[in-house]
């Protein structure tokens, strides 16, 4: 196992957190108006805050005072009192409304951004990988910013408003109690300052440590069959205590002793501390003739605010550290390359697809496809063969405009497809993948998602011809089953579902990924019968497993290494001895 500790490169981290800070502050400009507007008001509903205690000091010198009470004094204490409360009450009402008015459009305008700029992004761009990314962008990280938008501004300018007033009243009372109210908080900042010292390299060993114990867990877990198997459960466990002990050392050599001094700086600003010092100092003062004793009273509980800073300052800094993280994840999203639409659309003239001399690379350096040309006549169907890794899945994604070519072009009758409305191209091209797209909804739904005004009879009738409408009628709420919760489909249904979807699209042009191992012989069966009446009469490029459609098929094109090496129809190929005749032999051999 690997216990080296990676440091990252400071300066690659300084250069993370600007670009992340950058981020943030593009993301939040549109709401910094607003969020300011509401800080002012804040300031002015914090500073009110403080108003009550001093009233109530005034009130407690007037009913102290020797002699018969002034009942106007006492109202007026009284009213001042109030009138804090509610100036509190009511600026802090509306700055919160105004940062949570402010965060509710950020967030509908951010997850509208997403989808508008999503809408835009090649289908090729789709992966599994993305769609965690996205959903994770679109819910959570625009969520992480809630928290620094709606509340974080706001409350930090309280916190810091209420002390500093606080105190500003403290200085202009006597400047002996203000310093006393702020006697704990050198001892801890000592103490943060000594914790801070070495946080960054001790985290970042700490993490180091969980991380590894994680995966001597998960090597554990993942090759426990191998491991029971042969008897090795010791060894096995021997990774894990290892780094689990690791993990026990640093703990008690940083952790623990750290966690001595901050139960130590917690205690200098608990409320009882800070009470005893105040009052202790505050009967020295009053002893020594400085002030007066309603004067201490005043001066505690303006001590009593001052640790609350410390705190909501410190979720503050964590509220923006994590948005900050999240406003990079969304940038990055909002970044997704997208297709450029033509400004002049084009309308395809005829159904010939035309592939000349494409070319294309995913990484920008490496070609996958190399000089492409093929043609695909109205009505026939065009057979994809060749070894795995050969380009044939990278080839039908550009007939479909899942990715522009990075050379040469293709057209549909006549039409550059970069040319083509996209709304346009999807109508008259289909396509059947492997990766079948399912959609949480009905399998009504799922059908006739190319033409949602289908008629039910028109749904059904697909579903009929794609060989799967028994199995739809057997479901738990027929055709209104929700597709991955009431219907469970399997591997063959759901491709069955799909070839319904592209029955009903009735696009002219067919992009056909057929399925490898499906493995029931009646499935094979029901998904082939399907698949002759689907390709009939449409021009029809795919990529072939099944013997029947590449013997059938009106023209074979053989792949290799991201060039056509051959092509024809079955017996030709097999007559020319190359390579599709050495994968004809060595699949024949497999069948045997
Ligand atoms: N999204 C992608 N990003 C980068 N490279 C990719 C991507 N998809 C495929 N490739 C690479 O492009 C080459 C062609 O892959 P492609 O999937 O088109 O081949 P294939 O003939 O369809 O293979 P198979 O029969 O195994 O599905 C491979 O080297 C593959 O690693």
């Amino acid at each position: 196992m690997d216990h080296e500790e990676k440091q990252a490169d400071p300066q690659e981290v300084k250069a993370q957190a600007r670009a992340g800070r950058a981020a943030l502050a593009a993301m939040l400009a549109p709401v910094r108006a607003r969020t300011r507007l509401a800080m002012g008001l804040q300031i002015v509903g914090a500073a009110a805050t403080v108003v009550p205690y001093i009233a109530i000091a005034e009130l407690a010198k007037v009913l102290l005072a020797p002699g018969p009470t002034d009942e106007g004094d006492v109202r007026r204490a009284v009213l001042i009192a109030v009138f804090g409360l509610s100036v509190r009450a009511l600026f802090g009402g509306v700055a919160l409304a105004l940062t949570h008015f402010a965060d509710v459009a950020l967030q509908a305008s951010l997850r509208r951004r997403i989808v508008e700029r999503l809408g835009r992004a090649p289908l090729g761009w789709f992966t599994a990988n993305s769609s965690a990314t996205v959903r994770k962008a679109a819910q959570n990280d625009v969520h992480d910013l809630h928290y620094l938008v709606a509340h974080s501004a706001v409350e930090t300018t309280a916190a810091v408003t209420v002390p500093v007033v606080g105190l500003g009243y403290l200085f202009w009372l006597d400047w002996r109690l203000a310093l006393l109210a702020l006697a704990t908080l050198p001892l801890y900042a000592g103490a943060y300052a000594y914790m801070m010292k070495d946080f960054g390299p001790q985290m970042g060993r700490l993490n180091a440590g969980i991380a590894a114990i994680n995966k001597a867990i998960v090597e554990f877990v993942t090759g426990i069959g191998v491991v029971k198997t042969f008897g090795r459960a010791g060894e096995a466990h021997a990774g894990y205590r290892e780094a689990a002990t690791r993990f026990g050392e640093h703990d008690s050599g940083w952790v623990r002793p750290m966690l001595k001094l901050e139960a130590f700086s917690s205690m200098a600003v608990s409320p009882p501390v800070v009470l005893l010092v105040n009052l202790a100092g505050g009967v020295w003062f009053v002893h020594a003739g400085w002030v007066s004793p309603v004067d201490v009273l005043t001066a505690s509980m303006v001590a009593l605010v001052i640790p609350s800073v410390l705190v909501t300052l410190g979720f503050g800094a964590q509220a923006r550290r994590e948005a900050t993280a999240a406003a990079q994840r969304i940038a990055a999203v909002l970044e997704t390359p997208v297709l450029p639409e033509a400004v002049r659309p084009r309308a395809p003239e005829g159904h010939e697809v035309v592939l000349e001399d494409v070319s294309f690379r995913y990484d920008g350096s490496t070609d996958v496809l190399k000089g492409v040309s093929l043609r695909l006549t109205p009505g026939t169907v065009t057979a994809l063969v060749g070894p795995s890794g050969s380009g044939k899945s990278t080839l039908a994604s550009l007939v479909t405009r899942f990715h522009d070519v990075t050379g040469g072009r293709i057209t549909i009758g006549g039409a550059d497809v970069r040319e083509i409305a996209s709304e346009r191209l999807y109508r008259h091209i289909g396509f059947v993948l492997q990766d079948v797209q399912r959609l949480r909804t009905s399998v009504r739904d799922n059908i006739r998602l190319a033409r949602p005004d289908a008629s039910e009879e028109e749904v059904r009738e697909a579903a009929r011809a794609a060989q799967i409408d028994r199995r739809i009628e057997a479901l738990p709420r027929g055709y209104d089953s929700v597709v991955g919760e009431e219907a469970v489909l399997s591997g063959g249904e759901a491709q069955r579902v799909s070839i319904a979807r592209a029955l009903l699209a009735d696009a002219p042009v067919l992009v056909l990924d057929e399925a490898t191992a499906f493995a029931d012989p009646e499935s094979e069966a029901a998904i082939q019968d399907a698949i002759a009446r689907l390709v009939r009469g449409r021009t029809v490029l795919v990529i072939a497993h099944r013997l029947p459609t590449i013997v059938e098929a009106d023209q074979i094109a053989v792949l290799s290494e991201g060039r056509i090496v051959a092509r024809g129809r079955h017996p030709e190929l097999l007559a020319e001895d190359g390579l599709y005749a050495r994968m004809w032999a060595s699949h024949e051999r497999a069948v045997v």
